[in-house]
């Protein structure tokens, strides 16, 4: 589903990605860990259309989606959730679910006045679409609530909701488990496991935290110095020592490669 394939990414001399090439097979849940600064971030802003790579190529479904932009992979199925969720605190749950969907011709004046019945019949549709989204993450009953009152974890309820009403294909989920309560985090959990299997979303995860990797995920990717270490499941990666060194014993402050070493042929 996601091929990224030799990217790289300069900040002033720095590489914060350096030739980087993996994969997220489509119906997969896979995730991404690495030792802070490893460049996962980066990688994310990139395949989500935050950022051009310097060099280097991503393809989405087999097509070449290189340095478009967030809304335009959009259009083509691909969102992500943020770290720090989104929401418009002073509207309702509702109200913020029935604002992703694209192309609702309430939004266009000449057919509020020409054709004010099509109108009404979308904002219905609409309406009733968030109202399932909310039965099945289960958080029907804060529906009416100002979503600037939900609790950390109901918002990233209600951001993994968000991908429902567009009928995701892939999403990109940042750091979800952060700020959430436990009970919250399986609900998360179960919901994504529900997401991928019932409507077959293929889920790219970054995620600090090892038990919802676990659980999660299969495959696991490694990233270490801007670049892939290794992949595979979460038992095997827990065991690599290759993988433990770099958590524990390598440099805290990330990659130290720098334009220097490139044009001196060092290794990444
Ligand atoms: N806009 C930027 N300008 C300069 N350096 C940057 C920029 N963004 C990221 N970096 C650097 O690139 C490296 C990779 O950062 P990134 O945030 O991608 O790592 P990460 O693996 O997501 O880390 P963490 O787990 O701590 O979030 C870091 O050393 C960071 O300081």
């Amino acid at each position: 589903m996601i091929d990224v394939r030799n990217v790289t990414k300069r900040f002033g001399g720095f590489y914060a990605v350096d030739d980087c090439s993996l994969s997220v097979e489509k119906g997969s849940i896979t995730g991404l860990i690495g030792p802070n600064g490893a460049g996962k971030t980066t990688l994310f802003n990139i395949v989500a259309g935050a950022f051009s790579p310097t060099s280097g190529q991503i393809l989405l479904d087999g097509q070449d989606v290189t340095g478009l932009p967030a809304h335009a992979l959009f259009g083509r199925g691909l969102l992500r959730t943020f770290q720090i969720a989104h929401e418009f605190s002073h509207m309702t749950v509702t109200e913020n679910l029935m604002m992703v969907p694209e192309h609702q011709p309430g939004e266009h004046l000449a057919s509020a006045w020409f054709r004010p019945g099509a109108v009404g019949q979308r904002e219905s549709e609409v309406r009733q679409k968030a109202e399932e989204v909310l039965d099945f993450l289960k958080i029907g009953h804060v529906k009416n609530e100002l979503a600037g009152n939900l609790s950390g974890g109901q918002k990233k309820l209600l951001e993994l909701g968000r991908t429902m009403m567009v009928d995701a294909k892939v999403v990109l989920l940042d750091e979800i488990a952060a700020g959430v309560n436990r009970t919250l985090l399986n609900d998360l959990v179960d919901n994504i496991e529900r997401l991928n299997r019932e409507f077959g979303y293929t889920f790219f995860v970054i995620e600090h935290d090892m038990d919802m990797i676990a659980r999660l995920c299969d495959p696991v990717i490694v990233m270490a110095s801007g670049s892939v270490m290794t992949q595979g499941h979460i038992a095997d990666i827990q065991r690599d020592e290759a993988v433990i060194e770099a958590y524990f014993g390598g440099s805290p402050t990330g990659n130290a490669t720098t334009s220097a070493d490139h044009a001196a042929g060092a290794a990444p």
